[in-house]
């Protein structure tokens, strides 16, 4: 029989996991599953429940959290040389990850699209010794991420990033870096750079609008120093999609990055602080299987 791990933060989003619980265990064991579920107790709980399920061979690990906790489950994963397909089940503040492959915020029809069994391969990114699923980036920009107070967060969407943007403006300094992208090499001052994996970055989903989940490559996106006026008229271009012809921007892919910085660099990774430069992305080709909704997959797929 196969075996199902559920790894669920219990303080995700408003806690609304907990409550549907028994319907995704009736549903797993529908599909065929022995299913057994831990609630994570602290920050880094959900990466080491993801080692114990891979020790104890689980055929699938099913992560019900936010983004948060998406991250730690992978991180507990990636490393091993056999790894479980994964679920998701997206109950918490941010979902970026599970926007992305189209996994709806409701905890039935979430748990239904595991039953229901499609998976597609997806990249995901390692920075130095830690792994991303949506995003990492660097520069003073992308401490906006978790400046912003996830109250606020809650409250106000991606507003409270508009409002909190706006705050950080005027102080947004430039930093020098020189940044090696599969061969090519960047030397100058950057406001910001971001390596997506998927396109669903803070809820713009027009920033990265043709990263591809599975081509093995990032979407690398470097916004070169401006001024404050310049700024202001390409992050409103951004909105819309209409930045990536700017002379300010680089916007390639590429496979593997090295970033360098002559100053102090926090670098970002999934929306939470992951360490300071020196850095080396590399985007790992199809190294997990996500349980996804039929939109998602190939169209032969549909045909068979
Ligand atoms: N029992 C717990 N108590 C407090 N924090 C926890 C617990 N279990 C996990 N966490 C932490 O909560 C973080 C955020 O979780 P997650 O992304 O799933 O939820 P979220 O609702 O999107 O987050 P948030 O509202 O905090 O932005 C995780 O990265 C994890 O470190």
């Amino acid at each position: 029989m196969k075996r199902a791990r559920i790894i669920y933060n219990p303080t995700s989003g408003r806690e609304a996991f907990k409550k549907h619980l028994p319907e995704v265990l009736v549903k797993l064991e529908r599909a065929g599953y022995e299913a057994s579920c831990h609630a994570t107790t602290s920050e880094g709980d959900a990466t080491k429940a993801a080692r114990i399920a891979i020790e104890r061979q689980y055929d699938v690990v099913i992560a019900a959290g936010g983004d948060g906790t998406i991250n730690e489950v992978i991180n507990g994963l990636a490393d091993a040389p056999v790894r479980p397909k994964v679920g998701i089940i997206p109950v918490g503040t941010t979902n970026d990850f599970a926007r992305a492959l189209r996994i709806p915020r409701n905890v039935e029809a979430a748990a239904d699209i595991i039953a229901e069994g499609q998976t597609i391969p997806i990249d995901i990114g390692k920075m130095n010794d830690r792994y991303f699923i949506n995003i990492a980036g660097g520069g003073r920009l992308t401490e906006l991420t978790y400046e912003v107070p996830s109250k606020l967060k809650t409250m106000l969407g991606q507003l409270a990033y508009y409002l909190k943007g706006m705050e950080m403006l005027p102080s947004i300094k430039a930093t020098e870096v020189s940044i090696e992208y599969d061969g090519k090499l960047f030397e100058g001052e950057i406001m910001l750079f971001l390596a997506a994996n998927t396109n669903s970055v803070g809820g713009f989903e027009r920033l990265a609008p043709d990263a591809s989940l599975n081509d093995g490559m990032f979407t690398l996106l470097i916004l070169k120093k401006t001024n404050l006026a310049d700024f202001i008229r390409i992050a409103t271009l951004a909105i819309r999609g209409e930045h990536l012809t700017d002379p300010n921007i680089i916007y390639v892919k590429a496979n593997r990055i090295k970033v360098q910085a002559k100053e102090r660099m926090h670098l970002n990774l999934d929306g939470e602080y992951g360490g300071d430069a020196p850095a080396e992305f590399v985007n790992l080709y199809r190294h997990f299987d996500f349980f996804v909704p039929k939109v998602m997959l190939p169209a032969q797929d549909l045909l068979k």
